[in-house]
C-alpha cells in the first residue's frame, strides 16, 4: 500500500523535556512512521481537541493545569484512549499506595515462587524518628525512602541506616523499609500493555551480619540501578559484580504478575522493581512501581511501543 492511501494515525504526547528526549528518539518515530503513525507534541497549555484529530494521548505530567486540560478532552472525546488516566497512576506517586497494589493482588502463586513485598512502616512526624519507637517490629538495617515517588529529585533520595543514630539524618514523611539481601541485582520488569519484558540492574550489595555489627549511621544513595558499571565501581558499591551469571526469575511467573497488576492498577505503562531474597530462591519482593518508566532502555522498544499505539489507536482492547 503506497503512503497516499494508507490510513494515517495521530498519537499525542506530552512529557517533560528530559523525558521527551529519552522516549521519542528518531529510531521510535521512524518506527511509528512505518506502521502508518505519526507522534506528534502537544502543548500542555492548550485545548487537547484544537491540536489536531488525535487517535490517542499519552503523558507523564503532573500538575493540575494539565490534569484539567485532560479531563476536558475526556469529556469531549471520550471514545480517545488517554494513556493512562490520572486517577490511576497517581496511585504510584506514594511508597505506601504502590505497594498496596501488590498485597491486594489476588493472583494464582505457583506452586514454586511466591511474591509479597518488604515489610514497612511510614513516619509521618520528624518527631518520631528521633525517639527509639519509630522502627516498630522492623529491625536495623532499614532502608528509607521519601513517601512521595512524585518524580522530583528528592523523590528517589535514599539512605541506608544502619543504627539509630543514622536516623537522625531523616525528615518525615519517609517510609523505613525492611533491607534484604538479594545478590546485589534487581529484575525491572517492563510492562507495555500486554508486553512484558525483564531486564537485570545493579543494586546495593548483601549486607552480611559482620557488617550489620560494625556499621554505623547511614550511606545516602540515588537511583543506583540506572548507574552506568563504571559509575557503579568508582561509587565502590562493590566489586565489579557480573550480572550475565544471574538466574531471571520464570518468565511465566513475572507475565502473569504484570497483567494482575496491569488490571489491578489500570495501567498499561510502567515498570516495577523486583528483588529475590538470598535467603529463600524462590520468594520475590516488589520493592518499587514507576509509572512510565524509560523505556527506551528496554531491549526493542521501538517496535514494542509501536504495537501497542497500533493497538490503542485501532481501539484493542486497553485497562
Ligand atoms: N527493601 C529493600 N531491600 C534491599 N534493597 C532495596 C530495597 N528497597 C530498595 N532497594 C535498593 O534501592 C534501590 C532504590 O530503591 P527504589 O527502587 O525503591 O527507589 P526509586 O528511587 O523509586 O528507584 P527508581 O529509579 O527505579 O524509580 C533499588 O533499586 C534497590 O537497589
Ligand atoms: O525520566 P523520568 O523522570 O520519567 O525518570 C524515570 C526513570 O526513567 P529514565 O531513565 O528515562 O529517566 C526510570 O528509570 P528505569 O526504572 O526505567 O530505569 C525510573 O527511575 C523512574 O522512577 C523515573 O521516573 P520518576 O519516578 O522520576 O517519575
Ligand atoms: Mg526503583
Ligand atoms: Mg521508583
Amino acid at each position: 500500500m503506497s503512503d497516499s492511501i494508507q490510513e494515517r494515525y495521530l498519537v499525542g504526547y506530552a512529557l517533560a523535556a528530559k523525558k521527551q528526549h529519552s522516549f521519542i528518539q528518531p529510531s521510535l518515530i521512524e518506527h511509528s512512521k512505518q506502521r502508518g503513525i505519526d507522534l506528534v507534541k502537544l502543548d500542555p497549555t492548550k485545548s487537547l481537541v484544537e491540536q489536531g484529530k488525535l487517535d490517542c494521548i499519552i503523558h507523564k505530567l503532573y500538575d493540575v493545569d494539565w490534569k484539567e486540560n485532560l479531563h476536558k478532552f475526556r469529556e469531549k472525546c471520550p471514545g480517545v484512549p488517554v494513556i493512562d488516566s490520572p486517577e490511576a497512576i497517581e496511585r504510584l506517586h506514594n511508597r505506601v499506595s504502590m505497594l498496596e497494589v501488590i498485597t491486594q493482588l489476588r493472583f494464582p502463586v505457583s506452586d514454586s515462587e511466591r511474591f509479597g513485598v518488604p515489610e514497612q512502616v511510614v513516619v509521618m512526624d520528624s518527631s518520631v524518628l528521633s525517639g527509639g519507637g519509630a522502627l516498630g517490629e522492623l529491625k536495623f538495617p532499614v532502608i528509607a525512602k521519601p513517601l512521595d515517588a512524585d518524580g522530583s529529585a528528592k523523590s528517589h533520595k535514599m539512605f541506608l541506616i544502619y543504627d539509630q543514630e543514622g536516623m537522625k539524618i531523616l525528615k518525615a514523611p519517609i517510609v523505613l523499609q525492611e533491607f534484604v539481601n538479594h545478590g546485589g541485582v534487581i529484575f525491572k520488569v517492563y510492562v507495555v500493555g500486554d508486553h512484558v519484558k525483564c531486564v537485570k540492574r545493579r543494586s546495593l550489595p548483601d549486607i552480611s551480619e559482620e557488617k550489620i555489627g560494625t556499621s554505623k549511621g547511614s550511606l545516602p544513595f540515588s537511583q543506583i540501578s540506572n548507574l552506568t558499571a563504571q559509575e557503579d565501581k568508582n561509587k565502590e558499591y562493590g566489586e565489579d559484580r557480573s550480572l550475565e551469571t544471574v538466574e531471571m526469575p520464570p518468565s511465566s511467573f513475572l507475565t502473569d504478575l504484570a497483567k494482575a497488576m496491569r488490571e489491578s492498577m489500570g495501567l498499561n505503562l510502567f515498570n516495577f522493581d523486583v528483588i529475590r531474597d538470598a535467603r529463600d530462591a524462590n520468594r520475590y519482593l516488589i520493592i518499587d512501581i514507576n509509572y512510565f518508566p524509560g523505556y527506551a532502555k528496554m531491549p526493542s522498544y521501538e517496535p514494542v511501543l509501536t504495537e501497542f499505539f497500533w493497538d490503542m489507536v485501532t481501539k484493542k482492547k486497553h485497562v
